[in-house]
């Protein structure tokens, strides 16, 4: 049994001895009990020491932060402050380790975690970090959310994970709103103040001892906002070191900080309780007076019009702010604790078949739940079978038959290519930076995440092949001969759809956005319905071109259909007439079938390549 003595909020004393309290302005001495050990693996005081940021841009280094010196106390709430510019997030992105020197940017200094240089280990492990976007799926529902990274990030039984769930669900007062649809500008959602509960949420599941967060209130009414600084003061309460950049906090919000870092121009210009801060300006000239908000007040005095053409007025208050600053920060106690001690997070793996199968899960949830594109997607297969059915109603016969079924087969080759790619970089990029977010954070790797996608798209590729193969073969009706022939065609068809989505998931993965990607593809891909086979005949094609043939799916598959359709072929057409012999391909009975699959294959291996190297890159 750990005893663990509360102080008052004024008292600088070691990790052990933070206060808690419910309401800001209580200053009672409490004691609480920890009931054994574990808890000590919560307590970590974070360290700055000279952070100097160097960002080099068009040929200009920049000197984003200045010698930046500061601590985070275990059980305490940092709130770091400053205007538009000043160095806020770069500094919270190099505490937690997103920023690392490079070609461009170099940083200087010492980061330590209970006085460990941070160099020898990865503070992202113990540490969560909740972005100032909310990168959530507007599919799913909190309860979603959170049971998908309690089966990834949590050991024990899957009863344990759900009631892990509920806790945390009820500690962030979101139980009630915990099935209802996260939502986006078009799926009608829960609010910004709950997403942003739900942000944290899923960082407390892997039960961090540091909690950093970007302006977890922009965007946010002053009510959601202080509800979102309660439940992380509650977090501070708990133990847990919490660090987080904020814009403009009401006077009731402010005042519940328990330290203020104050930037200006990357300098710090204030670091220390918050609530000794009105003294301190005031000691130095500048008054905050009683009714005015202090966090306004000192982005009032700390304003500089022009960054680049700094006032004679500004640079002198901002010299004298930096200077008393550095007369006067004292640190806190070093912490204790040997790094050791702690709990890493993100240690905990499953192997990647339940990964795989999580991702399965929350796709096929996702697919089914964003009914407005299941239903466009749906729409627009019926519409196409349709479509072709009422251009190409009368085939005819003889040599008009041949033109016309080419034709046709031709169409049925591109719209299968072109849609698979279409929808899978809409679909990537609706959840891009969420897989991004999510696999950089370790919770599963690259290939449960490909090995996912590829097997969601199946079932779309088995009722888009049924919705406009079927109303287009029999409507036009294309060869009879018996049943087998259907069954190719439809196979074929579907072959044809995974193969544009390879081409899909290669451009989704090379561009980071969607409209680079739509443009990327629309150039690799119409250029090679040339290629085809239909439009000019393969053998009149210059031989240092052909090998473009190889890698256009449109002949594969135009190739695969015309065989199909042509062998055993019963329409009426003189002696004469050989539609295969005159496309080249009357002895190439598999190559068609064959093509397409190892197309198929490599693009996936392609993509996936390009999948891995770029989430290796971003990593590095
Ligand atoms: N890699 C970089 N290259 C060039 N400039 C950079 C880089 N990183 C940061 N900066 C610049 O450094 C300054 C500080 O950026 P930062 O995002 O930390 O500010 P901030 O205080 O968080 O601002 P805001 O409140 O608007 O988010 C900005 O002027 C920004 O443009």
């Amino acid at each position: 049994m750990i005893e663990i003595t509360i102080s008052p909020k004024e008292s600088e004393g070691s990790p052990r001895e933070f206060y808690i309290s419910e309401s800001q302005n209580s200053e009672k001495y409490e004691k609480i009990c920890l009931q054994t050990d574990d808890q000590l693996h919560r307590y970590v005081q974070l360290s700055w020491d000279d952070v100097n940021y160097y960002a080099t841009t068009k040929g200009k280094t920049l000197h984003i932060l200045k010698s930046v010196s500061g601590y985070a106390n275990p059980g305490e709430f940092l709130a770091i402050m400053g205007a538009s510019g000043s160095g806020k997030t770069t500094l919270l992105n190099i505490l937690a380790n997103r920023v690392r020197s490079g070609n461009k940017a170099e940083m200087t200094g010492i980061i330590s975690a209970n006085g460990k240089d941070a160099r020898e280990f990865n503070i992202s492990k113990y540490a969560a970090y909740v972005t100032q976007d909310d990168v959530l799926l507007p599919a799913l529902t909190p309860r979603d959310c959170l049971m998908f990274y309690a089966k990834l990030r949590c050991p024990g039984t899957d009863k344990e994970r759900y009631a892990k769930v509920e806790k945390i669900l009820s500690d962030l007062n979101i139980a009630g709103i915990a099935d209802n649809l996260i939502g986006n500008a078009i799926i009608k959602g829960i609010s910004g103040g709950e997403k942003k509960r739900v942000c944290i949420g899923i960082e407390l599941m892997s039960d961090p001892c540091i909690i950093m967060l970007d302006e977890p209130t922009s965007g946010l009414d002053s009510y959601n906002a202080g509800i979102v600084i309660d439940l992380l003061l509650k977090q501070a309460a708990k133990g847990r070191t919490i660090i987080s950049t904020i814009h403009q906090p009401s006077s009731n919000v402010f005042k519940k900080f328990d330290k203020l870092m104050l930037l200006s121009e990357g300098n710090v210009v204030y670091h220390g309780p918050c609530d000794k801060s009105r003294k301190y300006f005031a000691e130095l000239g500048y008054k905050c007076p009683k009714q005015v908000n202090p966090a306004d007040y000192y982005m009032r005095i700390l304003h500089i019009t022009n960054r680049h053409e700094i006032t004679d007025e500004e640079q002198n208050k901002l010299d004298l702010f930096v200077e008393s600053y550095k007369e006067n920060y004292v640190k806190d106690a070093e912490s204790k604790y040997e790094l050791s001690q702690l709990q890493e997070i993100g240690t905990y793996r499953p192997n990647c078949w339940v990964e795989f199968f999580e991702l399965l899960k929350r796709s096929a949830k996702t697919s089914a739940k964003n009914r407005l594109s299941l239903k466009l997607r749906l729409l627009m297969a019926l519409l196409i079978g349709i479509l072709i059915a009422l251009i190409f109603n009368d085939l005819g016969n003889g040599e008009k038959a041949i033109q016309n079924i080419n034709g046709v087969l031709y169409m049925l080759s591109i719209w299968p290519v072109m849609s698979g790619n279409g929808s899978v970089i809409m679909n990537y990029y609706m959840e891009r930076a969420v897989f991004l977010k999510e696999h950089d954070e370790g919770l599963y790797g690259d290939w449960s995440y490909f090995l996912s996608k590829n097997m969601i798209d199946i079932p779309w590729t088995m009722v888009s092949g049924i919705l406009t193969g079927v109303i287009a073969y029999f409507s036009l009706g294309l060869n009879l001969h018996d049943g087998s022939k259907f069954i190719i065609f439809y196979c074929i068809y579907i072959m044809a759809l995974q193969c544009g989505m390879g081409f899909g998931y290669i451009t989704g993965f090379l561009f980071t956005t969607v409209e680079a990607a739509h443009a990327f593809s629309s150039v690799l891909l119409f250029p090679l319905t040339a290629f085809g086979g239909e439009n000019v005949k393969i053998n009149s094609i210059p031989i240092s071109w052909r090998w473009i043939t190889y890698i256009t799916p449109f002949k594969w598959v135009f190739q695969a259909f015309t065989v199909n359709e042509y062998t055993d072929w019963e329409k009426d057409c003189d002696t004469e007439c050989d539609p295969l012999g005159d496309l080249g391909w009357s002895d190439q009975q598999w190559q068609g079938i064959i093509g397409i699959i190892v197309l198929s294959t490599s693009v996936r291996l392609i993509a996936y390549f390009i999948l891995k190297l770029q989430t290796r890159n971003k990593r590095s």
